[in-house]
């Protein structure tokens, strides 16, 4: 379950500024959008902190003096009015704009990661558990989109802080000190804020990929669960994590019901009680105090301390913006990409000839899985390999379908080094048939055709090819009938059909197949069999079967141990060696297999 694992969570403000540089780099497209709202934020801001000083300059200059009539009221009242309904319409292009260009830059980013999947090594596929690979494209990125708030909840806080500073150093100096002796106490507060909120949120994103670790687990082993009465001991591990889990966001609520708005509106009142209490204090002394400057003061407490309130909320989720950004560029980093051709490759239509010579190969870069392998294929003929489980066969032709990169000897395709061969050149004349067939969301034609520019005409004799016409001619909507995700729907063996079907229509010179009858059964199989005939004359075949029945005719048999070659030439040949092969196959006469 690696991604339970320990993870990152706190940043030195170097990497800090590499993971903001990381996130603005996909915002350079809406630097426009970005400078709108950060404009129109300045003149709300500005307005907010103007606002008040109407009401005083009226209370001061007309109230205090008993010279206000109904047509100054009035005036400032609409003048208030109109400026109020004005910053409405400034803050909501401002948030428009931002969310706008916030959706943009983290669209921008979900296609990157996107893209960077499709170039990754297979090898990260292995080892990284599916439910990582989706979060990293979708929970991480909403984060992200969160994250771009807490940017707009800064900028928002700040320019309001200074506009309402601005303002009230031109009202009374002496008063607005008061106001910035307490900004101190707020830096405290933020600084305590984040060392608390750091470690209670990671505890809680720590719980979190739990409970997901554990769904993800259980839905996809279900059957397995269910086989094995293993129901009740999921749900108790389940009730478990998702415990630690409520434990962790409660002691989160607890530490905000505290820390955040109340501590915040303490501060607020303490300063009103200071402002009011210096206010009385000058009238007391026989100075001459303006009411509207006491009106302003007090209004300004509020909208001066409450944004901040806002900006310590947002530092958790800077925190998680953090984190997932960081997650991101890992990705986006990470150099395991599937093996990369030669600079000086070229498309060009292939043979057949397909030669190895000394190759080593080592998945974790310390186990050789293939050991010394020699192998020759010419145009037409049809090899086989076999062996044990596990004793390096697939990996042969993950190999050759440059899946995996091999850094010891060499594979060639009509004696050029496959690396001078274009991926596209190689991949679309090379065509491989696994035990395993993915099925996409579609119809039989979808599945067959895979994107490829066939008519259905075709697509139907590639079925036919196959004898999967039989079973898909039987359904209801026929070669138009919807097909599952994953082919849930299908049987194995049917699905191992359109995956021979889908790649007989490509025409490919060489053809692999790798178990790929193994689900299929006999009278199928011996169909399959004829038709592979046929393929025989067009195209080089390379076959592994456990099932030697299906491949006593090769021109050449490869048996594999251990990694190694130990045998290899004609069904008789290696009959009349008595040796590994010779074993197998008299297992298998005994067994009635072949
Ligand atoms: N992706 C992988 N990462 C690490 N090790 C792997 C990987 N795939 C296979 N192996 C290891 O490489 C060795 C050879 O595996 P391979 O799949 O080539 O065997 P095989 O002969 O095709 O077996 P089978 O007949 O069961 O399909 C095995 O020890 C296996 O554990």
């Amino acid at each position: 379950m690696s991604n339970t694992k320990q993870r990152k969570t706190s940043f030195s403000l170097k990497e800090q500024r590499n993971i903001l540089r990381y996130l603005f780099s996909f915002a350079k497209s809406e630097t426009k959008w970005f400078i709108l709202s950060i404009v129109m934020m300045v003149i709300a801001s500005a307005l907010s902190a103007y606002l008040p000083i109407i009401i005083q300059q009226y209370i001061d200059e007309y109230l205090s003096t008993s010279s206000a009539t109904i047509q100054i009221t009035l005036q400032v009242a609409g003048t208030y009015l109109v400026l109020l309904l004005l910053r409405m319409v400034i803050v909501y292009v401002k948030d428009y704009t931002f969310k706008l260009a916030s959706e943009h830059t983290v669209a921008n980013m979900r296609n990157n990661l996107y893209h960077k999947l499709g170039k990754l090594s297979l090898d990260y596929f292995n080892k990284t558990p599916n439910g990582e690979v989706v979060s990293r494209v979708t929970n991480d990125t909403e984060t992200i989109k969160e994250f771009w708030n807490v940017f707009l909840t800064f900028f928002d806080g700040f320019i309001n802080a200074t506009m309402i500073a601005v303002a009230m150093f031109s009202l009374s100096v002496s008063m607005s000190w008061v106001f910035m002796a307490f900004i101190p106490v707020i830096f405290i507060l933020i600084y305590v804020y984040q060392k608390i909120s750091t470690v209670i949120y990671r505890r809680m994103r720590q719980a979190l990929s739990k409970v997901n670790a554990r769904l993800s687990e259980s839905t996809m082993g279900m059957w397995l669960i269910q086989q094995f009465n293993q129901t009740q001991r999921m749900k108790e591990e389940f009730d478990e994590v998702n415990q630690e889990y409520l434990v962790a966001r409660t002691n989160m609520f607890k530490m905000n019901a505290v820390l955040l708005m109340p501590a915040i509106n303490l501060i607020e009142q303490i300063v009103l009680v200071i402002v009011i209490w210096i206010f009385a204090a000058q009238l007391l002394s026989g100075s001459v105090v303006d009411i509207g400057i006491i009106y302003a003061f007090t209004s300004y407490s509020k909208s001066f301390f409450h944004p901040i309130g806002g900006m310590l909320d947002s530092l958790s989720i800077y925190q998680d913006g953090l984190v997932s950004a960081s997650r991101g560029m890992a990705l986006l980093a990470n150099e395991n990409t599937e093996p990369q051709p030669n600079a000086n490759a070229v498309d060009s239509l292939i043979d057949g000839q397909i030669n190895i010579d000394d190759l080593y190969f080592s998945y974790d870069g310390k186990n050789d899985v293939l050991k010394d392998i020699d192998l020759e294929v010419s145009p037409g003929e049809m090899i086989a390999i076999v062996g044990h489980t596990g004793s390096g066969k697939s990996t042969i032709i993950n190999l050759l379908m440059r899946f995996y990169e091999y850094h010891q000897g060499l594979i060639s395709v009509d004696k050029e080094d496959i690396r001078d061969h274009t991926k596209r050149s190689v991949r679309s004349q090379i065509g491989l048939v696994q035990q395993d067939a993915f099925m996409f969301y579609g119809d039989f034609y979808d599945n067959i055709r895979l994107h490829g520019n066939y008519s259905d005409e075709e697509v139907r004799e590639a079925a036919e090819f196959t004898g999967a016409d039989h079973f898909i001619k039987s359904m209801e909507d026929g070669y138009r009938s919807h097909i599952s995700e994953g082919g849930s729907s299908l049987s194995a063996g049917q699905k191992q059909l359109i995956n021979i079907a889908r790649t007989i229509i490509r025409n490919p010179r060489i053809l692999i197949l790798d178990e790929a009858t193994a689900n299929i059964d006999t009278e199928t199989e011996q169909y399959i069999q004829q038709s592979l005939e046929k393929i025989r004359e067009q195209a080089t075949l390379i076959v592994i079967a456990h099932r030697l029945s299906t491949i006593k005719d090769a021109d050449k048999i490869y048996v594999l141990h251990k990694g190694r070659v130990i045998e290899q030439g004609h069904h008789d040949e290696l009959i009349e060696l008595e040796g590994t092969y010779y074993d197998m196959y008299r297992l298998q006469s005994l067994q009635g297999k072949v």
